[in-house]
């Protein structure tokens, strides 16, 4: 088994992304332009070195169990090659933690591409002479399709991992067993959204881990619910990207908001104020942010007012790329 080389670099920025977006549950993603930046760097020195500034600095596990080192050596398993003696992690976070904003996602593909880009030429599937390592400043060639798959195997759902990966839109489904459904792995329809979409985002101080807020949801909804929340995730496509001016109806959900409500009383309260004014609000991911899908033109009236004076109100815009990786 081939090795890692030592003595290489690499920079990879992952965008944060906001899931379901209403009816969309674990399979619609949309990225938000708030980026995790990191430099990984490969040694024949033996050790790991973990450096985190920003975002979840004084919280994230430092060693073995960092997610992004984690994932970067479930990768290299997956790849089929041996990981470096020594590993050096720079991570500059901008992606705010346990708020439905994808941060686990956005930190996993970041593992997933950087693993990929340091074997690059290495991995026995591309085992051949291979172009030479990249100067500094320039991308490093990444299979994004299988680290979309890799990183929703991790995640557990693909709607976040597909945004950050790809940027945009994209809708995501697990293949049936027909043998006419692309094969075994995740896939992702990667669609652009309509130019007028703008989106607001309300993020409170307070957190709410993804696994405490998928361990309340029903087993199974009843049909009229699925019924209504299928048409309405048809619709929301078609909103995104042709006619905003239905994206509150199609924003909709009857499959996890209510059955969470329990869990972030503030954010339904924001929600169903936002709603009631005509602004396409939604829980963003398993909350506590919020998420308004709303138009440039419309932005500025989309307010919390005295609902949510300490929650920071973001405008992000919605990145056409996810993850890059460059030589450095
Ligand atoms: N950049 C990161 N580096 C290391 N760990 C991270 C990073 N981002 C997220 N995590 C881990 O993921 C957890 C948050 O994941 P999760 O509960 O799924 O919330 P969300 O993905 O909505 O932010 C954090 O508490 C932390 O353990
Ligand atoms: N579909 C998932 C999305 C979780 O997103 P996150 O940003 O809160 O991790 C769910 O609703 O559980």
């Amino acid at each position: 088994m081939s090795r890692v080389p030592a003595g290489r670099s690499v920079h990879v920025r992952v965008p944060a992304s906001s899931a379901n977006l209403g009816p969309g549950f674990d399979s619609i993603g949309l990225a938000l332009g708030l980026w995790d930046d990191y430099v990984v760097t490969t040694s024949d020195e033996p050790g790991l070195v973990i450096e985190v500034a920003g975002e979840g600095a004084a919280d994230v596990p430092t060693d073995e169990r960092h997610l992004v080192q984690a994932t970067m050596q479930h990768t290299w398993r997956s790849l089929g090659v041996e990981a470096p003696s020594g590993l050096r992690i720079v991570a500059t976070n901008g992606v705010p933690h346990s708020r439905g904003l994808g941060s686990s996602a956005t930190a996993i593909v970041a593992g997933v591409v950087a693993a990929q880009a340091l074997s690059f030429g290495t991995t026995p599937s591309r085992p051949e002479p291979y172009a030479a390592w990249p100067g500094t400043g320039d991308e490093v060639p990444v299979d994004l399709g299988l680290a979309t798959h890799l990183s929703s195997e991790l995640e557990g759902h693909p709607d976040n991992a597909s945004a950050s990966a790809l940027g945009g839109l994209t809708v995501s489904w697990m293949p049936d067993d027909s043998g006419h459904d692309h094969g075994e792995r995740t896939v992702t329809a990667r669609i652009e959204p309509h130019a007028d979409v703008e989106v607001v985002v309300f993020v409170p101080e307070t957190q709410l881990a993804t696994r405490t807020a998928r361990a309340v949801l029903p087993a199974t909804v009843p049909l009229a619910a699925a019924a209504a929340a299928a048409g309405r995730a048809a619709l929301l496509v078609h909103a995104l990207t042709a006619d905003p001016s239905h994206l509150h109806a199609a924003t909709r959900d009857w499959l996890h908001q209510e059955a969470r409500r329990p869990s972030y009383p503030d954010t339904m309260q924001l929600v169903d104020l936002l709603r009631s004014q005509g602004h396409a609000a939604v829980v963003s991911g398993a909350g506590p942010s919020v998420l308004v899908l709303t138009t440039h033109d419309a932005a500025d009236s989309v307010q919390a007012g005295r609902l949510a004076p300490h929650w920071e109100r973001l405008t992000p815009g919605v990145p056409a790329h996810g993850a890059t990786v460059r030589a450095c």
